[in-house]
């Protein structure tokens, strides 16, 4: 498989080196200043960019018929637009907040556990998530994926925020810490106990081996997916 990196930092590195052990061909590499490439030599885009920049990348691949993989995070106010072109133009294409099986398995852990915990008024939730000091967003693509999977699934939440807490509102502590890859932890919290549950990356292996499974498995596929059918589980 012929593919195209779109962002050649920590992430678009590590995928490279395991996309070449699975026998892949990295045929561009797109950085800052890149601008006129040639996408269509590749049969799948992988973008690991940054945020101002993922939507631009995916239409480019969507307009020119390559399918595409998505891992940058916060660029999410563009997702919709992004999920009608690939309709109209019969592309394929994934985001994931998460690529790594890990975590995968976590947001569904976090799903049940909230449906668990939906009529026990005694507990409060929190979110924490920790990041190397390089990061551009918060909270984290993760953290938001996490916080919908409990306001989806418990009546007591209907939005997060920031280092807030406020009626409703689900709080998420975002702590930038040298070298962290990704650390998320959910907390429900009573007088009497806590429940925890959290989700530890040692390395970015696992997010680079997810991608590149994703770009395996959408060639000759027409659609918007999730790691969910990637991964058939959920
Ligand atoms: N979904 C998932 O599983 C994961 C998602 N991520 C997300 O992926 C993104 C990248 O992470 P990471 O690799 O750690 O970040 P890095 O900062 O290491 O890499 C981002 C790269 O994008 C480059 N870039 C800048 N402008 C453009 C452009 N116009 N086109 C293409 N590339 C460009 C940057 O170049 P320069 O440095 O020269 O500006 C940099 O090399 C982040 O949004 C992060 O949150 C990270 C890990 C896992
Ligand atoms: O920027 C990162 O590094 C990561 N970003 C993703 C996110 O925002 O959730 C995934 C992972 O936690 C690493």
């Amino acid at each position: 498989m012929k593919i195209a990196l779109l962002g050649y930092g920590k992430m678009g590195k590590t995928i490279e080196q395991i996309a070449i052990k699975r026998g892949h061909e990295i045929v561009l590499k797109v950085d800052k200043n890149d601008d006129a490439y040639d996408i269509t030599q590749a049969d799948v885009a992988i973008d690991f960019s940054i945020p101002t920049v993922a939507f631009n990348n995916i239409t480019n691949c969507l307009n020119n018929g390559v399918p595409v993989i998505s891992g940058t995070t916060g660029w999410l106010q563009d997702y919709d637009k992004a999920v009608e072109l690939c309709k109209e133009k019969e592309g394929g294409f994934i985001y994931a907040s998460n690529f790594s099986l890990g975590v995968n398995i976590f947001f569904e852990l976090n799903k049940t556990l909230a449906k668990m915990m939906n009529t026990l008024k005694q507990y409060n939730v929190t979110m924490e998530e920790i990041h190397h000091t390089q990061k551009l967003d918060a909270p984290s693509g993760t953290a938001i994926t996490l916080a919908e999977g409990i306001i989806e699934n418990h009546s007591g939440y209907d939005n997060w925020k920031l280092d807030e807490a406020a009626e409703k509102s689900l709080p998420i502590v975002a702590k930038r810490i040298e070298d962290v890859p990704g650390t998320h932890t959910v907390n429900y919290e009573s007088e009497v106990d806590t429940i925890t549950i959290e989700h530890t990356a040692h390395n970015r292996q696992g997010f680079a081996l997810g991608a590149v499974i994703a770009a395996e498995w959408i060639i000759g596929k027409k659609g918007v997916f999730n790691m969910n059918d990637v991964l058939n589980i959920g």
